[in-house]
């Protein structure tokens, strides 16, 4: 057999391969960036924070159809709301090096029908946590008001504490999965949300800290650029500081046990060691790395708290 016909398919099979890979990398994949503008990644995580607070809201394991109906309705909310987001925010990404590809910025989707999107989202989610109890229902709504017109529209460009108080609206799903199981408002349930709130300052500023450029240019007046990142560095630290003294509190007030004290004590002290090192040892690429730390230690400390309940109620 020739060479040219051994080797006469290698080249064509993989031309063929290559070009249809390059032709499905180039061709716009619209329901990827459907995906993009949820945020999944962060609803993921507001949705296992959500989780926890409806297994520590009850001994052993909560009903089904809370779980099922809570998740995916809060799971459509925080979604819609993130949409709402890329909406409200469309030409403000447009300024940013780690936003400008986004869809709407890049004009890849129109804006309507991102609008009908996270519209229909939001009702879809309201409608499934009415099934459960208008009080989730309402709680969850006013999460998304919160963040999508409250913190979005704003607070985001008014003042440098726009991520303080936006952060409330990020910190509320573990209280959302709680009233999703009982339906009633609990003061542990409250601590749950103090611990994400605590939480969110060092986890966006330390991202701020590395992007300072990319908000001046948009004009967002982030704390790096209203005060300088060594004085954002000193809050980075203080609330790191706030989040281990905030993280004593399900031990103290009987909420969880001992695994929980070992493990959140842990995971936040070496939050305060990136903060320490941020401050006073700084290095290239530190501050992005505080902020992905603060990713995992979020996970991490929400499976702690339910590792911890889980224990205690096999125990007692
Ligand atoms: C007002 C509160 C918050 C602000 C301002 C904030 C800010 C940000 C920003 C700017 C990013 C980078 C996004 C990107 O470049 O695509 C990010 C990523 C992330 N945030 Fe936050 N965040 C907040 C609250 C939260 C909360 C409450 C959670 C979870 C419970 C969370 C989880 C995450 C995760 C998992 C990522 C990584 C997303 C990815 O890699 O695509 N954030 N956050
Ligand atoms: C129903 C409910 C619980 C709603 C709130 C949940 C939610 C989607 C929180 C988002 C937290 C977050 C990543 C904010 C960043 O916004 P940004 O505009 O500062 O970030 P960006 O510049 O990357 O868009």
């Amino acid at each position: 057999m020739a060479k040219s016909q051994v080797l006469g398919n290698a080249p064509r099979t993989s031309t063929v391969a290559e070009t249809a890979k390059t032709r499905s990398a180039s061709k716009p994949n619209v329901w990827r960036d459907y995906l993009t503008m949820t945020k999944p990644k962060v609803v993921a995580m507001l949705l296992l924070t959500a989780l926890v607070g409806m297994c520590l809201a009850v001994p052993g394991i909560p009903p089904a159809k809370a779980v099922i109906l809570g998740l995916i309705g809060i799971g459509f909310q925080s979604a819609a709301a993130a949409v709402f987001n890329h909406v409200l925010d469309r030409r403000f990404d447009t300024q940013m090096a780690r936003t400008y590809n986004r869809p709407l910025a890049k004009g890849r989707i129109e804006t309507w029908k991102a609008v009908v999107f996270a519209s229909t989202l939001m009702v879809m989610g309201f409608i499934i946590l009415l099934e459960l109890n208008a009080l989730t229902a309402w709680l969850t709504m006013a999460s998304l008001v919160g963040y999508a017109v409250v913190y979005t529209v704003w607070l985001k460009h008014a003042t440098p504490q726009n991520i303080v108080i936006g952060g409330i609206a990020g910190a509320a799903p573990p209280l959302l999965g709680w009233t999703a199981v009982t339906g009633q408002l609990d003061p542990h349930a409250l601590l749950l949300v103090m611990l994400v709130f605590t939480w969110t300052p060092p986890h966006f500023w330390a991202l701020a800290i590395h992007r300072r450029d990319d908000y001046a240019k948009a004009g967002i007046p982030m704390l790096p650029v209203t005060h300088g990142i060594e004085f954002t560095k000193t809050m980075v630290l203080l609330y790191t500081v706030m989040l281990f003294i905030v993280g004593l509190l399900p031990w103290l007030t009987g909420m969880s046990g001992g695994v929980y004290l070992v493990g959140s004590s842990l995971l936040n002290l070496g939050f305060i060691g990136y903060a320490l090192k941020l401050k006073f040892a700084d290095s290239k690429g530190h501050a992005w790395a505080t902020f992905k730390y603060s990713i995992w230690h979020l996970l991490a400390l929400f499976v702690v708290l339910l590792g911890d309940h889980w224990i205690r109620s096999l125990m007692f």
